[in-house]
């Protein structure tokens, strides 16, 4: 388990241009080591805004698109067009105006898709989508991401893992069909908490004062069945990004206060 690292920002606007900035940098370095870069996407409204901030970020030609692999945290369970789908939403924050290899941007399957209402046949094909792209050198089940964002919600979930709900239990499988998720749509397909770990970093977005309590609830020392973002973590950082309203009842002293 790495420590969480926290980093506060003025607002939410300028949280989402200085993670886009941050995730330009993390992408060029990656594929200068290692040829190319993978990356989780989340949705939710700090994954749609920092994905709109790179649309916009001077910097954003830096990134060779080509050789990049995008993969999902979490999906919701509805046809492949709906505006409710998170990857919908990255297309038309993003991903629609960038140049990135179709073959290299890994969906989750929708419920009009090959598995109809089958969402843990969906879930287990994502799974096996993950395992095949695993190299040797990652050893496990799913790539070791160069950087796995996670939206915080106002109830500490994170994909769509939800407080106390069995999938924040789950110790053996990396992918898994979700029912009755508190939040609509009750049916989605969520990565687990083992896959999200196998990142070299997790990157946890919160802003707004609706995230205040969710925050200190995670890095208060909650385990991760009450507060699942608390055990979302990486290999070799976690980094709590947030705005200063998401910050505001952390204890004096967890991070530098301007
Ligand atoms: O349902 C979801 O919610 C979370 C957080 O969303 P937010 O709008 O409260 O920031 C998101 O991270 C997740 O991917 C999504 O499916």
């Amino acid at each position: 388990m790495t420590t969480p690292q926290v980093v506060v920002h003025r607002d939410k606007e300028l949280m989402a241009e200085a993670t886009a900035a941050r995730l330009i940098t993390r992408i060029v370095d990656a594929q200068a080591a290692r040829g190319s870069a993978s990356v989780v996407l989340t949705g939710g409204r700090n994954g749609n805004g920092l994905l709109a901030a790179l649309a916009t970020a001077p910097a954003r030609d830096a990134v060779d698109w080509r050789r990049l692999d995008l993969w999902w945290g979490d999906e919701r369970y509805v046809p492949a067009d709906d505006p409710e789908r998170n990857h919908t939403q990255a297309r038309a924050a993003l991903l629609d105006s960038v140049p990135v290899d179709p073959a290299r941007v890994h969906v989750m399957p929708a419920s009009d898709g090959p598995y109809g209402a089958d969402v843990d046949a969906a879930a287990a094909a994502y799974a096996a989508e993950l395992a095949a792209a695993a190299a040797p050198e990652d050893h496990g089940p799913v790539p070791r991401f160069d950087v796995l964002m996670l939206g915080v919600g106002p109830d500490t979930h994170v994909a769509s893992l939800f407080p106390e709900h069995p999938a924040t239990r789950e110790s053996e499988r990396t992918v898994v069909g979700v029912h009755g998720a508190p939040k609509p749509p009750p049916t989605r397909i969520s990565l687990t908490l083992p896959a999200i770990r196998a990142a070299r970093e997790v990157w946890l977005l919160a802003a707004g004062e609706d995230k205040a309590g969710a925050v200190s609830l995670a890095l208060g020392g909650a385990g991760g069945v009450q507060a699942p973002a608390a055990e979302a973590y990486g290999r070799s950082r976690t980094l709590w990004l947030l705005d200063r309203a998401a910050a505001s009842g952390l204890p004096a002293g967890m991070y530098p206060r301007s």
